[in-house]
């Protein structure tokens, strides 16, 4: 692998008593398709909690390196919009939109971190503002096109049937220009039909866009056939990385699972 974008380094995260994470280290290539899975409350929404932001983590090191050239810069403790702006934008598991905006509106904020007009120009309203608005509305129209959403133009987001939804904050996130996308649980509530076409659209996104990607998700037969390679995570702990195959043969992996209530 060439340079990480991503680097992880003996990352730990303790809520009182508990280790959600214990030391753990995880790498993610230029455009690489990367996936975390493991059984339920492993650690794995802590752990993007932790490179987001959200969370600092307790010890460890989480560094970037956008442009994977060798030049990495330390992000432990940024906030989450200083780490969106680095070009790191995510989903949540539980759908995070502004629901009485238009599903327009809701990409068109996530430009927001990538334009220049200043207050004044706001309230000047002159010609480089209207320039750059109109090209805001036009990058979240083709953005909402990207994700089969056009239709949706101008539908409140709360509107929106739930698995468009996931969609509509895939949209929002590119709109942050990001290197890095991170997904958490972007199948989770699709039907089969719906899971199949975001596997396509996930995998188009990295072509067309050229960036890396990092997905936790439940659903293995995704999980499988998409990713470069597969993190799995178990009680805070890295136990297995590799690539499907090798991760799908593991016996960690295979204990790790047996050994938990399937009702996924
Ligand atoms: N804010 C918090 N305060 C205390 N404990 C927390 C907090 N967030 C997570 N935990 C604990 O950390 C552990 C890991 O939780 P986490 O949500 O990261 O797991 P997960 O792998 O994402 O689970 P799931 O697949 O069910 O979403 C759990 O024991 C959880 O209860």
């Amino acid at each position: 692998m060439n340079n990480p974008v991503l680097n992880v380094n003996s990352v730990s995260k303790d809520f009182g008593g508990i280790r959600a994470l214990d030391e753990v280290n995880l790498v993610v290539g230029d455009k690489e398709i990367v996936a975390l899975i493991g059984p339920n409350g492993a650690g794995k929404t802590t752990f993007f909690n932790c490179i987001t932001g959200i969370y600092t983590p307790t010890s460890g090191d989480v560094s970037i390196d956008p442009k994977a050239e060798g030049k990495t810069v330390r992000i432990n403790g940024r906030k989450p919009n200083i780490v969106t702006e680095l070009g790191m934008a995510r989903t949540f598991q539980n759908i995070r939109l502004f629901h009485s905006m238009t599903a327009l509106e809701n990409v068109m904020i996530g430009t927001h971190c990538r334009t220049k007009s200043s207050i004044w120009g706001a309230i000047s309203r002159n010609k480089a503002t209207r320039q750059e608005e109109q090209a805001v509305i036009q990058r979240a129209y083709e953005l909402l096109k990207l994700v089969d959403l056009e239709e949706y133009v101008n539908e409140l987001a709360s509107n929106i049937p739930y698995g468009k939804q996931r969609r509509l904050e895939i949209a929002r996130a590119l709109a942050t220009d990001p290197f890095l996308l991170l997904l958490d649980e972007p199948a989770a509530g699709m039907n089969p039909q719906e899971t199949l076409e975001l596997e396509q659209l996930i995998t188009d996104i990295r072509q067309q866009f050229n960036i890396s990607i990092m997905l936790i998700e439940h659903d293995m037969k995704m999980v499988m056939s998409m990713s470069d390679r597969i993190y799995v995570l178990d009680y805070g702990r890295m136990i297995a990385d590799g690539t499907p195959q090798e991760i799908a043969e593991n016996p960690a992996v295979i204990k790790a699972y047996l050994g938990e209530d399937d009702d996924d």
